[in-house]
């Protein structure tokens, strides 16, 4: 039986990528499938490495063309027993499981020369032949092991070997196929993933040839039979007494490439090929963050938690801490204490951060802390990833602190993972794999034997879940440094007509600002919307001004007067009337970060302003230069998006105000009130860290709103209390799982039929295996059309997240999609973009 693969790699990122490869031609339409099934995964949440790995994987053999097998080739293939003969040399055949990041993904097995044998491990790259490709095909190999069923001769052989060393070490290796299992995504893409393509193509390095006298022939007899020249130039190379290259020996031996051409023929020299960085250390970032340098002593609370943490390091084992700490407890002092106690033994750490550049004050601190830091960020060129990977590899570093991809550093004395703000939805990947940094942490964690600390002021339903069900443990931190008080939080209703004026800032918080300011204190202002006008509507005919692409309404962006969609980026000057009616006078209605601008420098003139949203952030280095510009005073008020609301500490923010708290409250997603809350609570937190205390004034529609009312309290526990309560109405996570496939397509109708065709594979499969599994939809999510294909999607809810991942396994593993369709599916587990 032989099938289209629908699962192209490049049709499943071009859910995010909308520059991913279209599907590619080369790419056999066809997979053999020898019909076996995968064993149902174990049912436990606590990752269970071993046992979820044990799982026997799909193995096809890479025959001469696997496109072409039929079903009774293939059985012969693997259920006739070999001839007797054969059996005497099958054991001796070493083979190679080897995986793609392309369709076919595989792994199909290989059989390694005779001469490769000890070298090739797990981890490494490979080339072989496949199907009826003209060229061989780059794989990762994931097992080596003597012995093949079948018969000989019927394997093709590995054509090259492409690293000397695995890529990742066996752990790692493990975590890629857990991964793959669990996110269902391809194990080659997982590799991928895993080592960044500036490893993999070796970016900021070059490969020289030194060459080096043969030692038979550097005696008197066998120099004297050369021309003159070369003997010059080779006792030349005997007396240097080292390598060299080429141009270095014609510029020391003063002479042409001739003569050392001629030595190299008769096999006089010796070339060694070696592989060099060819940067500089890349420099540090500037650490030009005015913070000062000194450690602190802990208070009693932060002394208790670092105990804590000392404990579950030395007791060896797996364990899960959430340091659950209010804003300005000084989470990352006792991060950084846990560090330094790890790393007197020789051990390293990897701490996760939301996004390093929003946060330079935390990469200061741990840079000034340690001797040998790695920092990981999105704007390091692929020479720089290249060269801090490789020191990481080597063990150089103490400490790594990225994103979410620095899970993956490949640390050989891993002793420690922290997680900082890990309620960030940063942490969740938005394309294959579409892995969430905690789980992958966690697994990675438990597979070594060491913590996992998660930190937050504001967890996450699931990590808080996790504390009552013995899979976390927690240490909580429930006051500030130096006992500050919390700031008092301000409730603005805006349905209240007094205390709206005609702009986006209330009376009361026009007040607070001016205050504030006369204080010599400054400001932080939080919108969460980009943009001056989030709509573009005609007042005569009602038209507003949509995405082609998206349906989704454009955005007006003042600079360069450009409609823009948040969506797709598609861009089209702001019309100056209506596109429908030609009526004279559209409107620019909702409110932006520039609208909000706007009105700020009209309302306090005297003050300097700094925006901070992807709009005024682009190039490199903008945050860092904004927030030393706030931190040194030279900003009366900083507004933006969520970026001003993470990890901030600048003691002289004596007001925060939230413009509308509301704007993430009424999304059609279970996570709203969380998010709402987090927020808050986050952006909130920013103030009252120094001497001079803070408050807060929130602007909101629903103040009586639970998320609304516990963030003002910072009631993290009331908040978390009633929200399981929602939670469990419906077994949403943390108590049940939920996994998410968006089904996306150009005809609508089409579309909808494959939606419609996949649902009916789900029914088959729970009903096969007696799953329990709530199946929604198909429907159109809350963003139908996305750059120009329509979207349905299936939500498929369990309280069993092993029996979810197998119902979805079993129905999407050989899902077939006519190409002519050209509709294409993803595959989310555990998501957290419900759009
Ligand atoms: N023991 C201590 N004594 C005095 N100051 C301290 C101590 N520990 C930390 N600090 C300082 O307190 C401030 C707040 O610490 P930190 O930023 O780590 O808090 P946090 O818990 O991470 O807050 P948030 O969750 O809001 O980011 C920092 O300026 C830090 O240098
Ligand atoms: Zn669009």
């Amino acid at each position: 039986m032989s099938k289209p693969d629908s699962r192209l790699p490049s049709n499943r990122d071009a859910e995010t990528n909308p520059n991913a490869r279209a599907a590619s031609a080369d790419a056999p339409s066809e997979r053999v499938d020898e019909g076996k099934r995968l064993d149902p995964p174990p049912k436990s949440e606590a990752f269970d490495l071993s046992a979820e790995l044990s799982i026997g994987l799909p193995v096809d053999t890479a025959d001469e063309k696997p496109e072409e097998r039929s079903g009774a080739q293939q059985a012969e293939l693997f259920e006739t027993e070999p001839p007797p003969w054969e059996l005497a040399v099958e054991d001796d055949i070493a083979v190679g499981r080897i995986v793609f990041s392309e369709a076919p993904y595989g792994p199909y097995d290989y059989q390694i020369p005779e001469e490769e044998r000890e070298h090739l491990k797990p981890g490494m790259r490979v080339r072989v032949p496949l199907g009826k490709r003209r060229h061989p095909m780059t794989g990762w190999c994931i097992e080596t092991r003597i012995g093949f069923k079948g018969r000989r001769g019927s394997l093709r052989p590995i054509v090259e070997i492409l690293d000397d060393e695995p890529l990742c070490d066996a752990a790692l290796v493990r975590l890629v196929l857990w991964i793959s299992h669990y996110y269902q995504a391809p194990t080659g893409q997982v590799f991928d993933t895993l080592i960044p393509s500036s490893v993999r193509s070796n970016a900021g390095t070059r490969e020289r040839a030194y060459l080096t006298p043969d030692p038979h022939r550097t005696d008197e007899k066998s120099i004297e039979l050369l021309p003159k020249k070369q003997q010059a130039v080779f006792r030349f190379l005997i007396a240097a007494a080292r390598p060299m290259t080429a141009s270095e020996l014609m510029v020391h031996a003063q002479c042409t490439r001739g003569p050392i051409s001629g030595l190299q023929s008769k096999g006089y020299i010796e070339v060694t090929r070696r592989r060099e960085m060819t940067t500089g250390t890349p420099m540090r970032w500037q650490k030009n963050d005015g913070e000062s340098q000194h450690t602190h002593t802990l208070n009693d609370e932060q002394t208790h938690a670092l105990e804590r943490i000392e404990n579950a390091i030395d007791s060896g084992t797996g364990k899960t801490l959430l340091l659950h700490g209010v804003t300005g407890s000084g989470k990352t002092e006792v991060y950084i204490k846990a560090i330094e106690y790890i790393v007197q033994f020789g051990r390293s750490a990897i701490v996760m951060v939301p996004e390093i550049s929003l946060t330079p004050q935390t990469r200061g601190r741990f840079e000034r802390r340690f001797d040998s830091v790695a920092v990981l960020h999105s704007q390091m060129t692929p020479a720089e990833r290249h060269f801090q990977w490789q020191r990481i590899r080597r063990g150089e570093v103490q400490v790594v602190v990225g994103p979410r991809s620095a899970v993956f550093a490949p640390m050989p004395r891993l002793g420690l993972i922290v997680m900082d703000e890990e309620h960030d939805a940063s942490f969740k990947q938005n394309e294959q794999p579409r892995y969430h940094a905690r789980k992958v942490a966690h697994a990675r964690a438990m597979s070594l034997g060491i913590p996992l600390i998660l930190g937050s002021a504001t967890p996450s339903m699931e990590t808080w879940h996790a504390t009552s069900t013995g899979h976390a443990e927690l240490i909580p931190m429930h006051e500030r440094i130096n006992n500050r008080p919390m700031p008092s939080v301000e409730l603005v209703d805006l349905r209240i007509r007094d205390d709206r004026t005609r702009g986006a800032i209330s009376r009361p918080l026009h007040l607070a600002v001016q205050e504030t300011l006369r204080d010599q204190g400054q400001v932080i202002l939080l919108l969460n919307r980009r943009g001056f006008a989030t709509t573009i509507q005609c007042p005569s005919c009602g038209h507003v001004v949509a995405c082609p692409d998206c349906d989704m309404p454009l955005t007006h962006h003042r600079d360069g007067g450009k409609a823009c969609c948040h969506y797709c980026d598609y861009t089209i000057a702001t019309p100056p009337w209506c596109p429908a009616c030609r009526f004279d006078g559209i409107r620019y209605g909702g409110l932006g970060t520039q609208r909000l601008e706007v009105e700020v420098k009209a309302r306090f003139p005297s003050a300097t302003i700094a925006r901070m949203d992807s709009d005024t952030m682009k190039r490199p280095g903008s945050h860092q230069r904004v927030l030393s510009a706030f931190r040194n005073g030279e900003v009366n008020i900083l507004l933006g998006t969520q970026m001003i609301a993470k990890g901030l500490d600048f003691p002289n923010v004596l007001l925060v105000g939230v413009i509308n708290a509301d704007s993430a409250l009424h999304f059609p997603d279970f996570r709203a009130a969380e998010r709402t809350f987090q927020l808050v609570t986050q952006v909130a937190g920013r103030t009252g860290r120094g001497d001079r205390g803070g408050r807060v004034v929130v602007q909101t529609f629903s103040p009586e709103h639970p998320a609304i009312q516990a963030a003002s309290r910072h009631d993290y526990l009331q908040f978390a209390t009633d929200e399981m309560v929602n939670r469990r109405k419906f077994n949403y996570p943390p108590l049940g799982s939920v996994a998410r496939i968006i089904i996306r397509g150009v005809v609508e109708e089409v579309t909808e039929a494959v939606a419609d065709a996949l649902l009916g594979r789900l029914e088959a499969s729970r009903q096969a295996l007696g799953s329990e599994v709530r199946i929604l939809g198909p429907a159109p999510p809350p963003i139908p059309k996305l750059r120009g294909k329509y979207r349905f999607h299936l939500l498929l809810q369990s309280t069993d997240s092993a029996q979810l991942g197998e119902t979805i396994r079993r129905a999407t593993d050989s899902f077939t999609i006519p190409e002519k369709d050209d509709v294409q599916f993803v595959v989310d587990i555990d998501p957290i973009d419900m759009l």
